[in-house]
């Protein structure tokens, strides 16, 4: 080691990735609410128009750094450059930094950035990839998502997460399926992402041998952002809009997994917003909606107001399954409005949206 590489501290960089839903967020607010002593800069990336998962993000000191832009092949690198240079022009100020990446992530762009540019990788290490996997899920999701097989081809660690939703067997199952995808990764079977810190922390893990024999050109992406047609940039949100144009992924200099395709075009979101909800009619509606459209619903959040409620009212729920919290109360400069957002395939928007707005409180 030369001298200046032995006296430049680098930021371990940890990427939390995984399925829509898989526990990426009780991951990361179980390592923001535990009492480590260290402090970690925080960035987001979230598909879906209306900004959510800040809002999911537990409240603590550290900073949350959104970047709301879908499409995290194309935009969220050069974003991801600018803030991990922010961070790095204040050394000293954490110990380290969390990325979580959209479950619609392929997280290799992500891993790349850290060994892409001059400036972050002088000063930042990629120190692990963990995947969260839906015990409950993943198996469906590895047919028809090529993300969630990307995901778990990337992982150091995976979290096989929901263990309470399934029967021994039935994990086994996903166990299996995930090592022969991934012989390397370390599995830990966990329920509400429930781990010692340090298995996921301060790995010193990522594998950059293992990701060259899996993807050659792994550090030649260089050009990656720049050389396709950026038509496609417009278009990458990926939303509901969009959803049946002819994505122009296939023109990506990087799409060099040939056998599958980068990005599952048919996952669109749908944001509603509006103002006071009827409880009455809210919760049958929503019930009624995650039963009807529950296989093609990968994922729905929302922040609520609910009449005569004083706390923000959380819902969140992968296909059938949803649950809801208080967060805590509006706050007196907030304005009370409720935001809802479905991510999935198939979705009747127009009915959803009207059958939404059937549930506000009455003027
Ligand atoms: N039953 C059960 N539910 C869980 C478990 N872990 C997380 N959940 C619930 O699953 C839902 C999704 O969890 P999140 O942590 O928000 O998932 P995510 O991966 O961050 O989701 P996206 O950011 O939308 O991709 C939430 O309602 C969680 O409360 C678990 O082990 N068991």
């Amino acid at each position: 080691m030369t001298e200046t590489q032995a006296t430049v501290t680098q930021v371990p960089v940890t990427v939390l990735t995984g399925y829509l839903g898989a526990g990426k967020t009780t991951l990361l607010n179980r390592i923001l609410s535990e009492n480590h002593g260290k402090k970690y800069a925080v960035v987001v990336n979230e598909f879906g128009e209306i900004g959510i998962d800040n809002d999911l993000i537990v409240e603590s000191d550290e900073e949350i750094y959104e970047m709301n832009n879908g499409c995290i092949c194309c935009t969220v690198r050069g974003d991801l450059i600018r803030v991990v240079e922010g961070l790095m022009k204040r050394p000293g100020n954490f110990d380290g930094i969390l990325v979580e990446t959209t479950g619609l992530a392929n997280p290799a762009p992500v891993a790349q950035t850290f060994f892409m540019d001059e400036d972050v990788r002088a000063k930042s290490r990629l120190d692990a990839v963990i995947t969260v996997a839906d015990a409950l899920n993943l198996l469906k999701r590895l047919d028809d998502a090529p993300e969630a097989e990307e995901q778990i081809a990337f992982a150091d660690v995976v979290l096989l997460n929901k263990i309470d939703l399934v029967s021994p067997a039935e994990l086994a199952n996903v166990e299996r399926r995930i090592r022969a995808i991934n012989p390397h990764a370390t599995i830990h079977r966990t329920e509400r992402s429930a781990i010692d810190l340090d298995k996921v922390l301060d790995r010193g893990a990522f594998d950059l041998e293992r990701i060259l024999s899996l993807d050659p050109e792994f550090l030649e992406g260089e050009d990656h952002d720049h050389d396709h047609d950026h038509v496609h940039d417009e278009n990458c949100g990926h939303d509901h809009h969009h959803h049946d144009h002819d994505h122009a992924h296939h023109g990506h200099d990087h799409d060099h997994h040939h056998d599958h395709p980068r990005h599952d075009n048919a996952v669109f979101s749908i944001s509603l917003r509006g103002g006071v909800l009827d409880p009455q009619k809210f919760f049958p509606w929503i019930q009624e909606v995650t039963q009807v459209e529950g296989p093609n619903i990968l994922r729905l959040k929302g922040i609520l107001a609910m009449d005569r409620d004083p706390d923000r009212y959380v819902i969140q729920g992968v296909h059938m399954i949803i649950e809801g919290t208080h967060q805590r109360p509006w706050r007196d400069d907030e304005k009370r409005e409720s935001r809802l957002v479905f991510i999935g395939r198939k979705l009747n928007e127009e009915a959803i949206r009207k059958s939404f707005e059937a549930c506000l409180k009455a003027a």
